[in-house]
């Protein structure tokens, strides 16, 4: 059996956003269609909308706190892209592979994200100026949804 590769595919590629309507102009305008009603994600302090590009996804994020990492990035750095997520079939294992590598998490434990889907997020320092999280699809699911 071949063996699974560490990473499946770009999950999603995330944009930060004041409003949610503005942020959707472009994609709209580029004939991308919503993969779904708006989603509220509370952990994360933000309201999620999901636009089908192929066999990824664009991820337009809004805060609905203040206190969401969104409002904080919106504040000292404006609208515009925010973080890069890609597909994994075993969080836990490429967890504690990374950190073997030295790799820098921002939290030892996966947290809630879009969908009920386990994700984690490496240190922007780590990633030479990107965010970068993982996203959990245990089937070893290439496409979204
Ligand atoms: C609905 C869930 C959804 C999903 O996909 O399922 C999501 O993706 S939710 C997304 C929102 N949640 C998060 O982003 C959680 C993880 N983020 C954080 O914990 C913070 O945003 C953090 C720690 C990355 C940055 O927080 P903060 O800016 O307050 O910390 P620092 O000022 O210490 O920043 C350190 C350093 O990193 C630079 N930085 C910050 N954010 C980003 C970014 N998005 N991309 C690149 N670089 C970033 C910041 O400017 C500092 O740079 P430095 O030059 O070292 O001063
Ligand atoms: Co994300």
């Amino acid at each position: 059996m071949a063996a699974i590769p560490h990473i499946l595919g770009l999950d999603h590629v995330a944009i930060a956003t004041p409003n949610l309507e503005a942020g959707s102009a472009p994609y709209l305008a580029l004939g991308l269609t919503p993969e779904g009603p708006d989603e509220e994600v509370g952990g994360q302090g933000v309201c999620v909308r999901a636009f089908v590009v192929g066999e990824t996804l664009i991820e337009l994020l809004a805060p609905t706190r203040e206190d969401s990492p969104i409002a904080t990035f919106l504040q000292k750095r404006g609208p515009g892209l925010h973080h890069t997520a890609y597909r994994v079939a075993d969080l836990d294992a490429e967890i504690s592979r990374l950190q073997a590598l030295g790799a820098r998490f921002l939290s030892n434990s996966p947290s809630p994200g879009r969908s009920g889907t386990r994700v984690a997020f490496l240190h922007p320092r780590w990633g030479e100026g990107t965010l970068i999280e993982l996203v959990e699809h245990p089937a070893g699911r290439v496409g979204h949804g």
